[in-house]
């Protein structure tokens, strides 16, 4: 499992560590993993220029320390100093090392392959000052370093207010921050490599991402004596003469062998479609979970009421939602932006702005799983946990990926899995079928469902 904590504990376990080190041992670790992982962006060190650009706390410190180990393999280092005061001993070693300093932007010349952002970490706030935005602006097309976080974002919310970095990669320290994965500023962080700082974190993380063994030890598996309807029996009740295909596509979303069965319940006309593609798919009757709402249209509240009768788990998604009066603790409701908007009488921008507060409040307010998608989709339980999915593309954002994602949930569900983890699980096979399906081109929702059986027979196979 990959762990994002609040800076807080951060700072708590950096304590704890401290107390028992010597003075500034933390620091050259982070510096180590630090130049380390430049050099390898770099690719030699012999020829190759960096530039620092340096805050006023550790941010800078780390990025002064990293700067002179790498003066010290032959990089020609330069660090631009963006506060009154730096890192004294920082400097001092990369002055020693053979880097050069300077406060003023007018005295680089050469532009640099690559930019260290050390301006602020997790002390900063959000937003940049005048003087880092021109030094940014200056090297535009320069790809950027982070350290630690990119300069800018709010780190414990991942909400973007105002100028910050954006990163090709971030080297971040002791443990993974929530900015880090959670959007909007995931999409600053670019790529993401950890230095093991060996903190003893206390406190639990504020969110995590499952990671291929996450989802191997999760994943339901039939035992020897399986039959079909021990495996679980997932209903879809989806689709209208407007929006047949909804139906389809939650049909081929749910019906990817991971249960015994798939029903189908809906208009005559739909379900001679749904079994013309799906001919292993049959009609009413007894199910473990139900989904409801993906191209229901006006239909969408009596499915939803028809499912509730039976008291099973209820992925409840598209037209369902504007039907959503109450849920039970069971149930997983998958809304998109816009949709958690309607539900909690927001604005559209305000949950974009800030999806890990809006999933949090609507799994509160409703008592159950929510699962918000988007670029990083988030799957918050009512009590406070919060798993991000970090495999997709952004080709996953067309028509119908939503319905074929309802399906999924649905059918962990049914097979047994707890809503954090049908939904979080289901999320994770959904964005890496897609990303295997677009193998770096564009994609249809159907190609999503046709690959999860790949996805899973890897993952299970530890090729994940
Ligand atoms: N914790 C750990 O385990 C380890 C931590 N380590 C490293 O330490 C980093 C944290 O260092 P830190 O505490 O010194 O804070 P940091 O982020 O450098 O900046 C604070 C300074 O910035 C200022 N400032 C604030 N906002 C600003 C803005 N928008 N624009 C400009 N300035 C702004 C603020 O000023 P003030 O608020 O006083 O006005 C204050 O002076 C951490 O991210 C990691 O890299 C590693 O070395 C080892 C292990
Ligand atoms: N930028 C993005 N990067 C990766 N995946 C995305 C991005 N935007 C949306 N998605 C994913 O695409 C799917 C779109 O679903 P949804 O909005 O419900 O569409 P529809 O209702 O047409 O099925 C979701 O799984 C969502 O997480
Ligand atoms: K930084």
């Amino acid at each position: 499992m990959l762990r994002a904590h609040l800076i807080d504990d951060v700072r708590r376990a950096e304590a704890a560590a401290m107390a028992h080190l010597p003075d500034g041992a933390l620091m050259q670790r982070a510096a180590a993993g630090l130049a380390a992982a430049v050099l390898d962006v770099l690719g030699r060190a012999y020829g190759s220029r960096v530039l620092l650009l340096v805050g006023p706390g550790d941010n800078g410190g780390d990025a002064l320390w990293a700067g002179a180990r790498l003066a010290g393999r032959g990089v020609a280092v330069e660090a631009l100093l963006l506060a009154d005061r730096v890192h004294e001993a920082g400097l001092a070693a990369l002055h020693a090392a053979g880097g050069r300093s300077t406060r003023d932007l007018d005295d680089l010349h050469d532009a640099p392959d690559l930019l260290v952002d050390g301006i602020v970490g997790i002390g900063g706030r959000p937003g940049l000052r005048p003087e880092a935005v021109a030094a940014l602006e200056a090297y535009a097309d320069v790809p950027v370093v982070a350290v630690d976080v990119p300069s800018g974002v709010d780190v414990d919310t991942g909400r973007l207010e105002g100028p910050h970095v954006r990163a090709a990669l971030t080297v971040t320290f002791g443990t993974h921050k929530v900015a880090h994965l959670v959007d909007p500023a995931s999409t600053a962080s670019g790529a993401l490599h950890l230095v093991d700082l060996d903190l003893d974190l206390i406190g639990g993380p504020a969110v995590e991402a499952l990671q291929p063994d996450d989802v191997r030890g999760l994943l339901p598996r039939p035992g020897l004596d399986a039959q079909k309807y021990t495996r679980g029996v997932v209903g879809v009740r989806a689709g209208s003469s407007t929006y047949p295909g909804a139906a389809l596509l939650a049909v081929s979303g749910a019906n990817t062998g991971l249960v015994g069965m798939v029903r189908y319940v809906g208009p005559a006309h739909v379900a001679d479609t749904v079994r013309t593609a799906h001919p292993e798919v049959v009609g009413a009757g007894r199910v473990q979970a139900w989904v409801v709402g993906p191209g229901g249209g006006d239909d969408a509240a009596t499915m939803l009421a028809e499912a509730r009768r039976d008291g099973v788990p209820v992925v409840v998604d598209a037209d369902a939602l504007g039907h959503l009066d109450e849920a039970a603790a069971d149930w997983v409701l998958t809304p998109h932006a816009g949709e958690l908007a309607a539900m909690l009488g927001a604005e559209r921008e305000a949950v974009e702005a800030a999806p890990l507060e809006h999933a949090r409040d609507a799994a509160r307010r409703w008592g159950c799983t929510v699962l918000l998608k988007g670029h990083h989709t988030l799957v918050a339980a009512p009590d406070g946990r919060v798993r991000v999915t970090t495999t997709g593309v952004p080709w996953l954002a067309t028509a119908g990926a939503g319905d074929v994602l309802a399906g999924l949930v649905g059918a962990l569900l049914a097979s047994g899995l707890e809503p954090h983890d049908a939904a979080s699980v289901g999320s994770w096979l959904h964005g890496a079928a897609a990303t295997q399906a677009a193998a770096g081109g564009p994609l249809t929702a159907s190609r999503v469902a046709v690959q999860i059986p790949q996805v899973v027979r890897e993952t299970l196979a530890g090729l994940g």
